[in-house]
């Protein structure tokens, strides 16, 4: 299959190199300079203890625009989809969006599309340069339909080693559980400065990670509460040497997506009369850290 996937970031470098196993691969990139340095170069892949380096990637800059490809994965922050309207609004090939946060919902309503997937990428990835990415954590993706039948992406039936699919019926719950994964764990990881995995083995901050799904739970009314709880941390605990997108947003003084990911809780918070919580405060926080360049 012929696959598209705009954004050089943590999460397009490491779907490019590992969708690269068994697919002919495109990655649109924001500059000309990276999509060169990767057309020579390759990726490097740093994962299960090597460091392999994988040629064969086609890398073009996103505003050479996009040739003929079977799917086009979009793997930029929520905050840039609107800047990449104009090169995907009336694409009529697959589409699948990989987000975090529920807030690109409105924003897929735009586009001409027939057939729109959403996922949720439970694994763990860490830019270090332009063409090197390093896969902190395996976990899982999961598909669901937006638009269109989920059967078109045969993606979700294939066998890629160390990079499994999965299928979910309902994006909207599929996101949601995301939600809480990810309102847990990046505000904390960001402002405590610690990898995933520090927010189980540190007592101190595991209350704080204790505290705040607590309180998550309570705003979203999560019915199945403890399933919840060890799904957000068995994420952790899987990505544990992972940087959440978070932190490593602040460290390179780039915009976070804290208000993707906890607008739509203090939304809700505020609508039961609990604007005055952790959640808000770790908002606060982050919108400071953000505000002062990380
Ligand atoms: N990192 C992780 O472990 C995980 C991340 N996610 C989610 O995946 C999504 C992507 O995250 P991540 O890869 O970490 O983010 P990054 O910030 O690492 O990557 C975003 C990429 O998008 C590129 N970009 C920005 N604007 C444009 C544009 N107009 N055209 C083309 N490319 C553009 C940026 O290029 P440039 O920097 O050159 O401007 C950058 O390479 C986010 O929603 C995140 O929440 C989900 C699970 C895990
Ligand atoms: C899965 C997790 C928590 C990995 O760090 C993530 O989604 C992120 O960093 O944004």
């Amino acid at each position: 299959m012929r696959i598209g996937i705009i954004g050089g970031g943590a999460i397009g470098l490491l779907f490019a190199s590992r969708l690269s196993e068994k697919h002919n691969v495109t990655l649109y990139t924001h500059t000309a300079d990276q999509a060169s340095i990767i057309q020579r170069d390759g990726i490097r892949l740093i994962a299960d203890g090597e460091s392999r380096l994988l040629t064969g990637i086609i890398s073009k800059g996103l505003d050479e625009g996009i040739s003929d490809v079977d799917l086009l994965i979009v793997a930029v922050k929520q905050y840039h989809l609107q800047q990449i309207l104009p090169r995907i609004k009336d694409i009529q090939v697959p589409l699948l969006f990989l987000q975090n946060g529920y807030g690109h919902i409105s924003f897929l309503k735009q586009l001409q599309s027939p057939t729109i997937f959403v996922g949720v990428v439970e694994h763990g990835a860490l830019k270090h340069d332009g063409i090197t990415v390093e896969h902190t954590g395996l976990g899982i993706t999961r598909i669901a339909s937006f638009r269109g039948e989920l059967e078109q992406l045969s993606l979700v039936n294939e066998r890629i080693d160390h990079f499994p699919f999965t299928k979910s019926e309902d994006f909207h719950s599929m996101l949601m559980d995301k939600l809480v994964v990810n309102a847990v764990i990046n505000p904390l990881t960001a402002i405590l400065g610690v990898e995933n995995g520090g927010l189980i083995t540190n007592s101190f901050h595991y209350q704080l990670f204790q505290g705040l799904f607590e309180e998550i739970s309570g705003i979203l009314e999560i019915q199945n509460k403890d399933e919840s709880f060890e799904h957000v941390k068995s994420v952790c605990m899987a990505t544990a040497e992972n940087r959440s997108s978070m932190l490593k947003d602040l460290e390179n003084g780039r915009k976070t997506e804290i208000d993707a990911i906890l607008g739509h809780i203090l939304s809700e918070a505020k609508n039961k009369g609990k604007s005055d919580c952790l959640t808000s405060s770790l908002y606060k926080m982050v919108k400071g850290k953000e505000s002062q360049g990380g």
